[in-house]
């Protein structure tokens, strides 16, 4: 491997939205390029909370592919308090590899969510019977916890419960962005994993308010403290099976992002190898990116790892600073700013 050129067996993106319609038209060719396959969020509206419904939206995002390009989305259902323990036979012969927490109100679109995890306990044994993964936005939405706080509590209050009740499911605490997270994963058996987001290793909650407030550096879980994020590029570059990349790649039309009421989420799938190569290059831990990138994700899912390469070169090129996002506009992080990688 040289100082220049970075080739990687091609990498998957476990944590993804792509919206729907002339929206995702815009964003699959970005995803397609650079990963194989990507674990597509149900978080639509409506919710994705049907096998059925998974196939068909599944193949509309086939439709939006370029030609040339082979890319495999992963359907995930969005879990409500009444989605049937018998759905989920459905949708594993639908292919459906896993179902979604949101707890309602936590983030965009999950006011369908889970109002208490007690009410799937039925659904969640059908689910660890089967084989499915439980796919987990950790935060807890009680208003009395400060918003910063509302990973770690979530920990105690929700995912230590769950393990024990749950310990055979698979469980992915996706974009983690706290050292107890980091921590409670490393110290978990072989069931629990995380996904960790470009932005989340590349920048503290700082970002969101430099000479302004920033909207595009706003996403949930929000930016934390730079003692978290070293946490988190720590437990990214450890080696650790655990850790795996999840862009969490969440457009949102730049007229919402510039208005009184920001929606969360950072889009990242037009330069997110190239993020996620700054991040580990500024440790030193080049070497420990493909396994992060390519293996550990699709060792977890217990799915074959890809066989053809993707090659980064150190070359600086500038993002744009928006694209076409269906009618409207996109902006992507960093838009505008020079980036140190770029895919070949
Ligand atoms: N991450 C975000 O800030 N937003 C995501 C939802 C999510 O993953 O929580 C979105 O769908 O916009
Ligand atoms: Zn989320
Ligand atoms: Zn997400």
């Amino acid at each position: 491997m040289s100082d220049t050129v970075l080739t990687l067996t091609r990498p998957d993106d476990w944590h993804l939205h792509l919206r729907d319609g002339a929206a995702m038209h815009s964003v699959v060719p970005y995803t397609a390029r650079q990963f194989g396959r990507a674990i597509v969020m149900p978080n639509l509206r409506p919710p994705v909370t049907t096998a059925a419904q998974a196939a068909t939206y599944r193949e509309r995002i086939l439709a939006a592919v370029p030609a040339g390009l082979k890319f495999e989305p992963l359907m995930t259902l969005y879990l409500t308090d009444n989605t049937p323990p018998e759905e989920i036979a459905a949708a594993k012969a639908a292919g459906v590899v896993a179902l979604k927490l949101y707890p309602a109100g936590a983030t965009t679109n999950s006011d369908a969510g889970v109002t208490d995890l007690r009410k799937c306990y039925k659904t969640l044994e059908a689910m660890q019977r089967a084989g499915l993964l439980f796919l987990v936005h950790g935060e807890v939405t009680d208003p009395d916890i400060d918003v910063f706080d509302r990973e770690a509590v979530f920990i105690d209050r929700v995912m230590r419960p769950l393990r024990r009740d749950f310990p055979e499911l698979k469980v992915v605490f996706e974009h983690i962005t706290t050292l107890e997270a980091a921590q409670y994963v490393s110290e978990a058996d072989r069931f629990t994993a995380a996904t960790l987001t470009p932005q989340h290793l590349l920048y503290n909650r700082n970002a969101i308010f430099t000479g302004g407030l920033r909207p595009h550096y706003y996403c949930l879980p929000v930016l934390k403290r730079e003692t978290h994020r070293q946490a988190l590029i720590k437990a990214a570059t450890s080696g650790s099976p655990k850790f795996f990349l999840g862009t969490d790649s969440a457009p949102h039309a730049s007229v919402m992002k510039e208005n009184s009421v920001c929606g969360a989420g950072c889009f990242t799938a037009l330069s997110a190898l190239e993020l996620y190569a700054d991040a580990f290059e500024a440790m030193g831990a080049l070497d420990k990116l493909e396994a992060f990138a390519s293996f550990n994700g699709a060792d977890f899912y217990g799915l074959p790892r890809n066989t053809d390469t993707v090659t980064l070169r150190k070359q600086s090129w500038t993002l744009p600073e928006s694209v076409p996002f269906g009618d409207a506009l996109l902006k992507p992080l960093r838009g505008g700013e020079a980036l140190a990688w770029q895919m070949v």
